[in-house]
């Protein structure tokens, strides 16, 4: 086995409201996903999620199945998306091959039963993926930024300045119930989705990367009236309940990758807090 999956239960707002530092980590930050030659991830009960990376270095590896699924494969009774964050790649699948860049995303359906993640040579291979239950087969797609829905929000002045780039959403690919995509903050913006919002209909994942090793993001979570904070460095990843909001501010400009299921594929139907509503 290559690959690591720990299960994370759902958490209750009342009972957040009592975590300290550590509590909050643990049960939302996700710390290790690259290990060199393994898979890593997370498997949340909410919306039954799975947040993972691929960092193949020596060998190719093979997305294998996992105890918590029961699921003779993986692909079994789910799909994934997969955003390449490192060098350009090979992804195989069911013997097809395809060519991933830096920041193209791959989505597989349903029902695929070999997936193969190959090294890139120079040990750069950084794959990033959300996986969720799905009932039935939608046709595998690569999706680069210029196939992507793109909408550009914020101004330098609120230091919110960024493009986002919706790769895996149903204008651009079906899927179940699986929407991923790419928000790119400009030079001197280091806000993220200011002004916040909650979608009670979905979870999100947001993985943070295209910063440099020493910069970090304090990424915001908790209920409008109720926030609380989680430090972060490149390469981590935060997993977003439905009832929190999900915001950051970096020590310099980053891009991140959004992902969530859950209820519906309406991006749009999001219950935005101004910031002064926020507590
Ligand atoms: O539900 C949508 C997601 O939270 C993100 O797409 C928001 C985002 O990228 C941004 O505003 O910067
Ligand atoms: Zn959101």
């Amino acid at each position: 086995m290559h690959t690591n999956i720990e299960t994370r239960y759902a958490n209750h707002p009342a009972d957040v409201k009592n975590y300290d530092t550590s509590q909050l980590r643990e049960h939302f930050l996700i710390e290790n996903l690259f290990v060199e030659d393994h898979i890593n991830g997370v498997y949340t009960l909410n919306d039954r999620l799975i947040v993972g990376g691929i960092h193949p270095v020596n060998k190719a590896l093979s997305l294998e199945t996992v105890d918590q699924l029961k699921a003779s494969y993986f692909l079994e009774r789910r799909e994934i998306g997969i955003i390449n964050v490192g060098a350009p790649t090979k992804i195989e699948v069911d013997g097809e091959t395809f060519e991933l860049a830096h920041k193209e995303a791959l989505y597989i359906g349903q029902g695929v039963k070999d997936v193969v993640f190959h090294p890139s040579g120079d040990g750069h291979t950084y794959l990033y993926f959300n996986s969720a239950p799905a009932h039935k087969n939608f046709p595998t797609k690569k999706v680069s930024q210029k196939d992507a829905e793109v909408v550009t929000l914020g101004a330098l002045e609120n230091s919110n300045h960024r493009t986002i780039y919706k790769l895996l959403v149903n204008s651009v690919v079906p899927t179940c119930q699986l929407q991923m995509g790419m928000t790119e903050l400009k030079p001197g913006s280091v806000w993220n989705t200011m002004p916040a919002h909650t979608h009670d209909r979905r979870m999100e994942a947001y993985f943070y990367f295209d910063m440099n090793e020493d910069q970090a993001v304090c990424h915001y979570m908790g209920q409008p009236e109720e926030t609380r904070h989680i430090w972060m460095k490149k390469h981590q990843a935060v997993i977003s309940p439905p009832w929190s909001i999900h915001s950051g501010a970096g020590t310099s400009n980053y891009t991140f990758i959004w992902g969530m299921a859950g209820e519906n594929l309406d991006y749009g139907d999001m219950d935005t807090v101004a910031p002064i509503a926020l507590k």
